[in-house]
């Protein structure tokens, strides 16, 4: 468990996190969500111990980073993909850090493997793809066997079978009762790995809660497709401010139910091609939130 308590670190005159107060549980893959900037890493830096909060603590396992004793066997963290020394393989990079921490060279052999680098492990980190790269920096943080894991933008250059591999890895850890935070400026990735958000603006909490009821909250949007040109104008004029067009003959209408949009079609004699409730998804939600990051959302389980 990651225990942050009004947690707030400044540099100079900006407040890069604002009196932040979470608990991240064991067992969950939670994500810290947030635009560029938001201040994600700068939280997971003062979990590490990386950097001091200006004020609150930050505690893994009830303890403050620094206080503990062998760090690497009960908290792993992968915070840049491009961490490891550029010309030295992959494989003495993570030796290195095994025989610095302790760890055996049969436990690098079996996270090169866990991850999938073994092809990669013998050439220069520097050479590898963003995707490899980010495979060899969670071996990093694997190395240890941690009950608690943090991953900065851990899907960022993956492709589609990489970021798959990265939801089940995440799966895992949850499931053998790990504490599991990673960070993302992508909301369609959260939606795919995450148990539980943690929405970040400016530094400071938007929301925490499962994605379900993160958008269970939100008023729901209709989408319509008008027929032709001239039923598009009409279907427009009749909506008015509710309407926003998101295509060529498409309109994403809100605060009107389907029915009452069909119903004002009719009157004004246009003729749609499509009319449907959409629920809104975790995007729709996360937009909302951050447009206004001037307001505090509290969104409970
Ligand atoms: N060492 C530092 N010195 C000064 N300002 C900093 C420092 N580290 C972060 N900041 C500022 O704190 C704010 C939060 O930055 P942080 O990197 O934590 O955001 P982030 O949410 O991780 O963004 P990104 O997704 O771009 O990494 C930003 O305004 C940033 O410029």
């Amino acid at each position: 468990m990651i225990e942050l308590q009004d947690l707030t670190k400044r540099y100079g005159d900006r407040t890069a996190v604002d009196h932040v107060t979470v608990t991240v549980p064991s067992g969950r893959v939670t994500a810290l969500l947030g635009p560029n900037g938001a201040g994600k890493s700068t939280i997971m830096r003062l979990v590490l111990g990386l950097d001091r909060p200006t004020s609150g603590t930050a505690l893994v396992g009830g303890r403050r980073y620094t206080e503990l004793r062998n760090p690497l066997r009960l908290v792993g963290a992968h915070l840049d993909a491009r961490a490891f020394h550029p010309r030295r393989s992959g494989r003495a990079g993570l030796l290195a850090l095994a025989r610095y921490n302790g760890f055996s060279p049969a436990r690098v052999r079996e996270v090169i493997d866990e991850v999938g680098i073994g092809a990669v492990a013998g050439k220069p980190a520097g050479t590898y793809s963003l995707g490899m790269a980010q495979r060899l920096g969670i071996a990093g943080a694997m190395l240890g066997d941690p009950g608690t894991v943090l991953l900065d933008e851990p899907v960022n250059g993956l492709d589609a079978d990489g970021v798959r591999w990265v939801r089940a890895l995440l799966r895992r850890w949850a499931g053998e009762g790990r504490t599991v935070l990673l960070s993302s400026h992508l909301i369609g990735e959260v939606e795919l790995i995450a148990d539980r958000v943690v929405v970040i603006g400016r530094g400071r909490l938007l929301a925490d809660a499962t994605p379900a009821a993160f958008t269970a909250g939100q008023e729901a949007v209709v989408d319509v497709a008008a027929a032709d040109e001239h039923s598009f104008t009409l279907l427009t004029e009749a909506l008015g401010a509710h309407a926003e067009r998101t295509g060529a003959d498409r309109l994403r209408v809100r605060g009107l139910d389907a029915a009452t949009v069909g119903r004002r079609a009719q009157h004004a004699g246009a003729v749609l091609r499509e009319l449907r409730t959409d629920a809104p998804g975790l995007e729709e939600a996360y937009v909302r939130l951050v447009e206004d990051e001037t307001e505090y959302v509290a969104v409970t389980r």
